[in-house]
C-alpha cells in the first residue's frame, strides 16, 4: 500500500542504489539513489534538518529545503524511510558534512511495497482495521491538526470500502478527504474527491440516479470550469456540505466573468491587513494574451477601452514563497499555467527535455527566477499609498496575478495598476484602441536614462525602447549629465528653503533654476524633440513652483505652474473657448498629476471660473480612480 503523502517520484528504472559511505563531497552522480530512515523528530525552521540512517547502519545530518514540514504534522516523522535522488555530502559552514535537499522533488517517502527488507517490520500499518475505525481515527488527526496523516487513514478506510455496494459509505470518506486536502492546499486532489463524492451520492439517490452527475467527469469538469454557471444545476441537487465545498474549491481555483459588479467602497471599507480576499471572480474577458513584435508575450485589448476602464483578477490564492512551492507540487492545473510565466530562459538554459503533454517538475530555482520576474510587491490598498510620507518605506506584500504577468513595461504607458486587498486592477489611463497592447510601468523610471535602463537590466534583463527612452537615449552624454546636476542643485536649495520658509524671491530664483534645465530639454529656436513627451527632471521643480505658488496666493502663477507640471509628465492640456481639456495624453497619471489637476481646479475657482474648475474636477476624479481603484477617499483627498 502507498503512502497517500508520497507523490511519485519516477527514478530511472536502472538507478544504482547507493549508502552513505560511497558518497562523495559536492558530487552528483546522476544515476543513483539512497534509502535511509529517519532516526529522529525533525527540526523544522526555515528548511527541515534531520538525522537518517542508512541500511548498512551509517548515519548523516540531512537538510531538506522547500518541504511542505510542519511542526505539527512534519512529513517526515521519526522513523520515516526516504529516498534521496543523486545524494552527496555538501560541507556545512561550521564544519562538518551534511545531505543537502534543495528540490523538494529530490526526496520521497517511500511507499511500503518499497521499504527495503530490513525495514519492513517497524512499518507501521495496520491492515487489520475496518473501515469505520479508520474513519475515527483519521477524524482523531484530522483534529490534531496532523493532516497528512488523517488524509492517510481515510485512504486506508476508503479502499476497505466498496463504492458500489455502499456509495454513501464512500461518499463521507471523499468528502473528509476533499476538505483534508483544501486544508492542504491540494486544490486539484479536492476537486477530485469531491467529484467522486458528488457521484456516489448521486448513485445513492434514487431520484438522481439517471441523471449525469453520477458520471465523474461531469462534475469534475463543472468543478474546474472557472465559471459561475451549473447548467447541470449541481450545486442545487447535492447537500449543503458538498454544495460549500464546492463553493470553496470554485473559489480558489478563480472564477472568469465577463463585468465586475463590485460596491468597491463597501470592499475597500472592509479590506484590511487580515481580510485581503474580498472576490473570487477574474474580470479579464476584455483581454487577451499574444506573441507581441519585439517584447515576447503581451497582454492586448480585445475590444476598445475609454480611459478609466479596466480589468481586475484576484491572485488565485498563490502565496509566497513555500505554500507556492506547495501548491505547484500539488497542482497542475496551477503548475500548468505558472510555468508558462516567463522565466528569463532558465528552463532553456539548465532544464530537461519536456515533450508536450509530460508533467513539469517543480524546480524552486525556477520558481524562483519566475517571481523575480513576475511577481508583484503590492500595498494592502493603493489609497493607502496617498497617505504615506515621502521617503517613508509603505507595508508591501508580494503576490502573483497570472495574468497580469503577461503585461509589458513601458515608461510611458497606457495602463496604472492598482490594489484593494488581493484584487488587482489594471485601468487604461487614456483611450485604448482594440487590439492595443496594454503597458504599465514595473517601477517609476528614474529621470536619467542610463539609471533606468540599469534597474531594468538588473531586474528583468531588458532596455526599454518606449518613446522617451529613445528620444532619452540620443541625447549627448555632456548634457544629460548638466541635467541631471542643475536638478541636485535645485533639489538641495528646494531643502534648504523647506528649512527657511519660501519667499517671493526664493520662487523666482527656482523658477531661473528651472528654466535652464528646461533649455537643456527644449532649446529655444530649435525643434523639440520632447514635443509629446514628459521631462522627468522637471517634475519635482514645478511641483515645487506650483505648491509654492499656491502657498504665496498667486493664482496665475499657480495655474501655469500646474499646467506645466502635467506637461512635464507628458500631459498636454488646452483651455480653449471656456473649456479645459486634455489635448494630448502620452503621459504619467499618479498622485502628483491629481494634485496638479486639484490646484487647477482651485485656481479657477478662485478666478470664478466654474465651468473650468467643474471640467478639472470631473478629470481628477476619473485620474483618482484610476491610481487608488476606487472612489475611496476621493472626495476628502480632493477636498470636496
Ligand atoms: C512580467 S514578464 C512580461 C511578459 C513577458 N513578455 C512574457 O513573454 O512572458 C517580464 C518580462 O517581459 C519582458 N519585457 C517586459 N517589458 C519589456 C520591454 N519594455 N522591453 C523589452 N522586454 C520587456 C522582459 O523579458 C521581462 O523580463
Amino acid at each position: 500500500m502507498r503512502l497517500p503523502n508520497a507523490r511519485p517520484v519516477v527514478y530511472r528504472t536502472f538507478a544504482r542504489k547507493v549508502h552513505l559511505n560511497e558518497l562523495l563531497v559536492d558530487f552528483r552522480d546522476t544515476d543513483t539513489v539512497l534509502f535511509v530512515k529517519t532516526v529522529t523528530s525533525p527540526y523544522i525552521y526555515s528548511s527541515t534538518i534531520t538525522i537518517a540512517e542508512d541500511e548498512a547502519g551509517d548515519v548523516a545530518r540531512l537538510s531538506i529545503g522547500n518541504l511542505e514540514d510542519t511542526p505539527v504534522d512534519p512529513l517526515i516523522p521519526e522513523g520515516t524511510v526516504l529516498t534521496i535522488k543523486q545524494p552527496c555530502w555538501s560541507s556545512l559552514p561550521g564544519g562538518g558534512y551534511n545531505i543537502r535537499i534543495d528540490h523538494p522533488t529530490d526526496v520521497a517517502v517511500v511507499s511500503a511495497s518499497c521499504i527495503p527488507e530490513k525495514w519492513r517490520s517497524s512499518a507501521d500499518i495496520e491492515e487489520s482495521k475496518d473501515a469505520t475505525k479508520w474513519k475515527k481515527e483519521g477524524d482523531m488527526m484530522f483534529l490534531k491538526k496532523k493532516f497528512r496523516k488523517a488524509l492517510e487513514y481515510y485512504n486506508h478506510g476508503l479502499s476497505q470500502v466498496n463504492q458500489h455496494r455502499s456509495p454513501l459509505s464512500a461518499l463521507d470518506f471523499y468528502r473528509k478527504k476533499c476538505g483534508v486536502n483544501i486544508v492542504l492546499l491540494r486544490l486539484d486532489d479536492a476537486a477530485t474527491d469531491l467529484s467522486w463524492a458528488i457521484a456516489c451520492y448521486a448513485r445513492s439517490t434514487q431520484c438522481l440516479a439517471e441523471s449525469s452527475l453520477t458520471g465523474f467527469e461531469a462534475v469534475n469538469s463543472w468543478l474546474r470550469n472557472h465559471s459561475t454557471d451549473d447548467p447541470l444545476h449541481i450545486a442545487d441537487k447535492v447537500p449543503r456540505a458538498l454544495k460549500e465545498l464546492a463553493a470553496r474549491i470554485k473559489f480558489d481555483l478563480g472564477i472568469y466573468q465577463d463585468e465586475p459588479v463590485y460596491n468597491l467602497p463597501l470592499i475597500s471599507s472592509y479590506v484590511g491587513p487580515l481580510t485581503l480576499h474580498v472576490d473570487a471572480a477574474n474580470y479579464l474577458s476584455s483581454t487577451e494574451i499574444r506573441q507581441t513584435s519585439k517584447h515576447g508575450r503581451g497582454l492586448f485589448a480585445k475590444r476598445a477601452f475609454k480611459a478609466g476602464d479596466g480589468t481586475a483578477s484576484p491572485r488565485p490564492g498563490a502565496l509566497l514563497f513555500k505554500e507556492l512551492v506547495q501548491k505547484l507540487r500539488w497542482n497542475t492545473t496551477l503548475r500548468k499555467e505558472f510555468f508558462r510565466l516567463d522565466d528569463g530562459g532558465y528552463w532553456k538554459e539548465h532544464g530537461w527535455d519536456i515533450s508536450d503533454g509530460e508533467d513539469i517538475p517543480v524546480d524552486v530555482f525556477r520558481v524562483e527566477k519566475i517571481r523575480q520576474l513576475n511577481c508583484f510587491s503590492v500595498p494592502t490598498r493603493s489609497f493607502d499609498l496617498l497617505n504615506q510620507p515621502p521617503n517613508s518605506n509603505p507595508e508591501l506584500r508580494n503576490g502573483f496575478w497570472i495574468h497580469a504577468s503577461y503585461v509589458n513595461h513601458s515608461c510611458l504607458p497606457n495602463t496604472v495598476r492598482t490594489f484593494i486587498g488581493d484584487v488587482h486592477f489594471l485601468r487604461a489611463t487614456r483611450d485604448i484602441m482594440a487590439g492595443e497592447e496594454l503597458t504599465h510601468q514595473y517601477v517609476s523610471p528614474e529621470i536619467d536614462i542610463e539609471a533606468r535602463q540599469e534597474k531594468y537590466r538588473g531586474t528583468w534583463g531588458f532596455e526599454c525602447d518606449c518613446g522617451l527612452c529613445v528620444v532619452d537615449g540620443a541625447v549627448l552624454p555632456d548634457q544629460r549629465r548638466q541635467r541631471l546636476e542643475k536638478f541636485e542643485d535645485l533639489k538641495s536649495v528646494v531643502m534648504k528653503l523647506g528649512e527657511r520658509g519660501t519667499t517671493v524671491t526664493s520662487i523666482k530664483k527656482i523658477a531661473r533654476g528651472m528654466r535652464d534645465i528646461e533649455a537643456l530639454y527644449s532649446p529655444i529656436g530649435e525643434p523639440d524633440p520632447y514635443e509629446g513627451l514628459p521631462r522627468l527632471a522637471l517634475v519635482h521643480p514645478t511641483l515645487f513652483l506650483t505648491e509654492a505658488w499656491r502657498g504665496v496666493k498667486n493664482v496665475d502663477r499657480m495655474l501655469d505652474s500646474a499646467r506645466q507640471l502635467l506637461r512635464n509628465f507628458g500631459i498636454f492640456t488646452r483651455v480653449e473657448n471656456g473649456r479645459f481639456g486634455i489635448a494630448y495624453n502620452a503621459g504619467l497619471i499618479n498622485v502628483e498629476a491629481v494634485r496638479a489637476l486639484k490646484y487647477l481646479a482651485e485656481g479657477y475657482g478662485a478666478k470664478g471660473e466654474a465651468s473650468l474648475m467643474e471640467q478639472c474636477m470631473t478629470i481628477a476624479k476619473l485620474w483618482f480612480i484610476i491610481i487608488t481603484g476606487s472612489e475611496t477617499g476621493m472626495a476628502e483627498f480632493l477636498g470636496q
